[in-house]
């Protein structure tokens, strides 16, 4: 078993638990077309799979270097919030950097602050792609530079095998999807390492705090509030429990009525990656993808029930987003229906007829993060 998850309370049995597929990795890597076909299933319906990395030695490698980012994230979110807020990103300036606590938009009805403090970390700054923003990270992130170079190009394979797997499932030609995700062209992936903390934030609220998280200090928090991602798929490794995910759309009554839809829980795997679509792909199929929502509950879910205390809680992401130069609409073809389906709130998967604003990647992430707050 992974060493991090021996520290872990069990997590309980009575939770709802989200019904995702486990998907072998060593199979996709083979071309299993069974596999593959249920990966597309996963895709169309909760947008969310367990991937399990113990069958190939690729697998077992992000796992180990998962591993050792945990212990890096450890070190680096333990350093004072002074130090840490002078690797600040800035909001609609740059997708990277330190993000503190209580600073993502509270998209909760309820307007919960967020208890998460964010690392992100550039796949660009990490390989000298040439891009024109440049940023300078905590001292733990610089010693460990080829332990980060690794990681973020093997997440990066193992998402490219899940988009070509898809596209190959969709019956279009094998590189549609990672065409638009080149490794070595500037885009807005990253490495992220998050902290989810058991205490209150007032002390390390800080001025550069602007939502109305950290204005409504009555209510109580939450991890990370609800969202979904918005490049094309992400790779979570995480130990703790505390995510949730919103499950598909049921009609409560015959014939129509509300969806009903709920908090569903994803116990993290021992050897299992967690990988989600985000918005991009949304995009690209027009809706035919799906990227579900998530959050990140406050408190363990033993905690919550009391048979644990409370631990901070830390995760290891890699996010592939479509590079820089990518215009956001639907595939041509089929997927280019007059109907354009919302995306991630205001945003449409195309501009309506006669309107000529098709952004760019480098834009789209830009006004997606502005939006969040992150
Ligand atoms: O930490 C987690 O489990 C989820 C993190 C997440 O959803 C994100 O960073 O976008
Ligand atoms: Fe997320």
């Amino acid at each position: 078993m992974p060493l991090s998850f021996d520290a872990i309370p069990p997590f309980p049995d009575n939770l709802p638990l989200a019904p995702i597929a486990i998907i072998s990795y060593q199979k996709l890597l083979n071309g299993d077309h069974d596999e593959a076909g249920r990966v597309l299933e996963a895709a169309k319906t909760y947008g969310f799979f367990y991937l399990d990395l113990q069958d190939t030695a690729q697998g077992e490698t992000l796992l180990t270097e998962s591993e050792q980012l945990h212990a890096l994230a450890r070190n680096a979110f333990a350093l004072p919030l002074h130090e840490k807020l002078q690797y600040a990103l800035q909001r609609g300036v740059s997708l990277f950097g330190y993000k503190p606590a209580g600073t993502v938009k509270a998209t909760d009805r309820d307007q919960r602050p967020d208890t998460t403090e964010f690392l992100n970390i550039s796949k660009d700054h990490l390989h000298n792609i040439h891009t024109p923003t440049t940023r300078s990270y905590p001292p733990q992130v610089d010693a460990h530079k080829p332990l980060l170079q690794s990681f973020t190009r093997h997440s990066h394979d193992c998402g490219m095998l899940v988009l070509r797997t898809l596209a190959s499932q969709l019956n279009l030609p094998p590189d549609t999807f990672t065409s638009l995700n080149l490794f070595d062209h500037p885009s807005g992936d990253h490495c992220r390492l998050t902290h989810t903390t058991t205490t209150p934030h007032s002390s390390e609220t800080t001025t550069t705090t602007t939502t109305t998280a950290t204005t409504n200090s009555s209510s109580s928090p939450i991890g990370l509030a609800s969202h979904t991602d918005f490049g094309s798929v992400t790779l979570l490794f995480n130990w703790q429990g505390g995510l949730q995910i919103e499950s598909p759309p049921q009609l409560t009554q015959e014939g129509g009525g509300k969806p009903d839809r709920e908090w569903e829980w994803v116990k993290p795997l021992p050897g299992h990656a967690i990988i989600n679509l985000g918005d991009a792909m949304v995009t690209f199929t027009n809706g035919t993808l799906k990227s579900a929502k998530h959050r990140v509950v406050p408190s363990s879910p033993a905690a919550a029930q009391g048979t644990a205390a409370p631990e901070d809680r830390y995760s290891v992401v890699y996010f592939v987003r479509p590079h820089n130069s990518v215009l956001m609409k639907p595939l041509p073809g089929e997927y280019d229906s007059e109907a354009a389906v919302k995306v991630g709130g205001k945003f449409s998967a195309r501009p309506p007829l006669g309107e000529n604003q098709v952004l760019t990647a480098e834009e789209w992430m830009r006004q997606r993060a502005v939006q969040l707050g992150n």
